[in-house]
C-alpha cells in the first residue's frame, strides 16, 4: 500500500529526473516519469531530443517486467497522439500499466485532456494533480501556449 507521503516522494523524484530533459528535449516540453512496484521505483525516464523517447517510453524501455503490478508516476499528462514518436498513452494501455499518476495537463490541442481519456476508457485508474503546482512552476513556460 503506497500512502500520501510516498505518493509525493515518487512525483517529486519524476519533477527532479525532468530537470535532466533541458536543453536536449527543446522543443518538447521536459517530463519525468518513473515506474513503482510493491513501492519501490524500478525504473526512470525524462523526456529525449525531438524524435526520440518521451519520459514514459524511456522509462518503459529500461523496465522488461510485466506491469500488472506497476504504477507510472508521470509530471505531464501522456500524450494521446502520434507526433514525432507514439502515444504514450496507448503505449501504457498496451503494455498494461495498472495506474497512472499525472502532476498536471497537457494544453496541447493534440491532447488536452485526450490522453487521460485514453487511459480511463481503457480501464486504468488515473490520478490528476499530485504535486500540480510544484511542477507547472517549473513545466508551464514549457507548454504551449507558452512554448512559442
Ligand atoms: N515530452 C513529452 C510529451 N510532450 C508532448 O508531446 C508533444 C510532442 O510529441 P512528439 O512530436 O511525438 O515528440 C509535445 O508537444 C507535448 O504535447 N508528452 C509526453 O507524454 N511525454 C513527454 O516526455
Amino acid at each position: 500500500m503506497t500512502n500520501l507521503a510516498q505518493e509525493i516522494s515518487f512525483m517529486q523524484r519524476a519533477l527532479t529526473l525532468s530537470h535532466q530533459a533541458l536543453p536536449a528535449c527543446r522543443p518538447n516540453p521536459p517530463v519525468g516519469c518513473v515506474l513503482v512496484k510493491d513501492g519501490l521505483i524500478v525504473s526512470e525516464g525524462f523526456t529525449q531530443a525531438p524524435g526520440c523517447h518521451h519520459a514514459e517510453a524511456m522509462a518503459l524501455a529500461n523496465y522488461d517486467q510485466p506491469l500488472d503490478d506497476v504504477t507510472a508516476y508521470v509530471t505531464l499528462e501522456p500524450c494521446s497522439f502520434v507526433g514525432r514518436t507514439p502515444s504514450c498513452a496507448h503505449t501504457l494501455v498496451e503494455k498494461g500499466i495498472k495506474r497512472v499518476v499525472v502532476a498536471t495537463l497537457d494544453p496541447d490541442p493534440r491532447n488536452s485532456g485526450k490522453g487521460i481519456d485514453v487511459l480511463k476508457q481503457a480501464g486504468i485508474e488515473v490520478t490528476l494533480g499530485l504535486c500540480e503546482d510544484e511542477v507547472a512552476a517549473f513545466i508551464s513556460p514549457y507548454l504551449l501556449p507558452n512554448n512559442k
